[in-house]
């Protein structure tokens, strides 16, 4: 049994939301106002917060500071109405385990209680707790948090790191993570291209050169080394290295002295050393390719990223996280998200990873920059025909359950096209139902909320219940 506490001054909310937490068997502490729940969450050793934003004596993201302090450490997840969606977004990136928008499903609401007390659970049993400010990557799934940990652990030192993972999986994103995390933060970052490196000017683009030390060299020039010193060197890509230009590094990030071009006396740097590559170098120094010497060198900590298909999971949180900052950044209103569309995504197995998601959400928004929801319909051919090769290989071709309604599996799919009326049909009937059952479940079964609610009368209310099957223990009081 876990230890809840619900922030919200919305008194039907937070006994629906009680209720629903006391089922899964857990202790439930409710409070109305800031001011209330910091009696709770300085008393109670608490598992799991929700948080409401908007509370008559400030605004609940404020009080993320506060529990951070708090040793049980609490999951966060935020409550919102509509347009509180950015200081969501913020709060995420802080920490929150997720928020949630009103109205909310029972189901919804079962589910991520579940989630954040079994993360809750498994990151208590993890020894020492290291404070993390993780930029910009999304994405909650245990590997990807284990990453994260990793980076914790070592962000503090001066540990040289290699990073390992396909491309687009996000090492230079972490590389940028672990400066950012280390003391040397408010130093320079300092990324080498090893992959773009013209192997006649590799000397002087890391060492510098002073004037006239070659023809053209009209002027000092600063090399990257000595642009790193007191932060952190990047080497991006360490794997395209050509075996002549290796010997060059070696030396230089063993000693961490060099000589720029021209000048009689060698320089010192100090910098903190980050490696990248999708390549196999252990397989490569077997094939004598990259040298074994530069490789040891090379791995003092090995962090490897995982492709996105071995985490599916992320999906979801990182396509959210994308189409809220590209329309931001191109100015329109954030879109929505069908289910449909999501599920293209998640089957898709991206080959390009977090890169390929990203830009194939990118266009697809930029395709249709004014529709205000994202229909799979906007995604890439070459992706919804894979969706469609999988569905079809899944033999998941039937439309209908017994009762004639459309159960999630697509009938356009199917071996037979439908008539477009026969389709539209399927799909209204499915969407009613479905709309049907969030109703009644956030109504509590009362008919005068739900018809309010919805908007419909009575008689209709009770027709549509009754047209799909679907019998409730109806109040009717308001
Ligand atoms: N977990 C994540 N959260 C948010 N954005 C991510 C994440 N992982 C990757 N990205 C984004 O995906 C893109 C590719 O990431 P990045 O350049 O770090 O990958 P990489 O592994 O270094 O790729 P390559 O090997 O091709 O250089 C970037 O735009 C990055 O911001």
């Amino acid at each position: 049994m876990a230890k809840i506490t619900i922030i919200d001054d919305d008194q039907f909310f937070q006994d629906l939301l009680a209720e629903n937490c006391q089922l899964m068997g857990h202790e439930i502490f409710t409070a109305g106002s800031i001011s209330e729940g910091k009696v709770i969450l300085s008393a109670e050793s608490i598992d799991l917060l929700f948080l409401d934003v908007r509370l008559p004596d400030g605004n609940g993201l404020d009080l993320l500071s506060f529990v951070r302090e708090i040793p049980s450490a609490p999951e966060v997840i935020i409550i919102t109405g509509a347009g509180d969606l950015n200081g969501a977004e913020l709060s995420i990136k802080n920490g929150a385990w997720d928020y949630l928008q009103k109205p909310i499903a029972r189901q919804e609401i079962t589910l991520q209680v579940t989630r954040a007390l079994e993360y809750h659970e498994k990151k208590q049993q993890v020894p020492s707790h290291v404070s993390l400010n993780r930029d910009d990557i999304v994405g909650k799934s245990p590997q990807l948090c284990k990453c994260l940990n990793q980076i914790a652990a070592c962000a503090g030192s001066d540990t040289t790191v290699l990073l390992t993972g396909e491309t687009g999986t996000g090492k230079e994103l972490f590389a940028q993570a672990i400066h950012v995390n280390s003391n040397r933060s408010r130093q320079p970052f300092i990324v080498v291209d090893c992959a773009g490196l013209p192997e006649k000017l590799i000397e002087s683009i890391l060492f510098g050169h002073i004037k006239g030390a070659f023809t053209g060299a009209d002027t000092n020039q600063k090399g990257l080394i000595e642009q790193a010193d007191g932060g952190t060197l990047f080497l991006d890509e360490v794997g395209e290295l050509p075996l002549e230009s290796q010997k060059t590094f070696l030396r230089v990030l063993q000693e961490k002295i060099y000589r720029p071009l021209g000048k009689g006396k060698e320089v010192s740097s100090n910098f903190r050393l980050i490696a990248a590559t999708n390549r196999d170098l252990f397989a490569m120094v077997g094939q004598n390719t990259f040298r074994s010497d530069l490789f040891y060198r090379l791995n003092g900590f090995n962090i490897h990223l995982p492709p996105l298909r071995e985490r599916p999971e992320d999906i979801e949180n990182l396509a959210m996280s994308f189409i809220f900052s590209i329309c931001c950044r191109e100015k329109i209103p954030v879109k929505g998200v069908v289910p449909e569309t999501l599920q293209v995504l998640f089957h898709y197995s991206w080959p390009g990873n977090v890169r390929e998601l990203k830009q194939t959400l990118e266009k697809a928004i930029l395709a249709d920059p004014i529709a205000p929801v994202l229909y799979p319909i906007h995604l890439p051919s070459e992706i919804r025909l894979n969706h469609i090769h999988s569905l079809v290989s899944r033999k998941q071709l039937l439309p209908s359950d017994s009762t004639g309604v459309f159960t999630g599996n697509d009938p356009a799919e199917s071996d037979i096209l439908p008539t477009f009326k026969e389709y539209r049909k399927l799909y209204q009937q499915d969407m009613e139902k479905r709309y049907l059952q969030r109703l009644m479940g956030e109504s509590s079964g009362n008919i005068v909320v739900a018809c309010r609610t919805s908007g419909l009368s009575r008689s209709r209310l009770y027709d549509l219940l009754k047209s799909h099957s679907l019998l409730y223990r109806t109040v009717s009081e308001s």
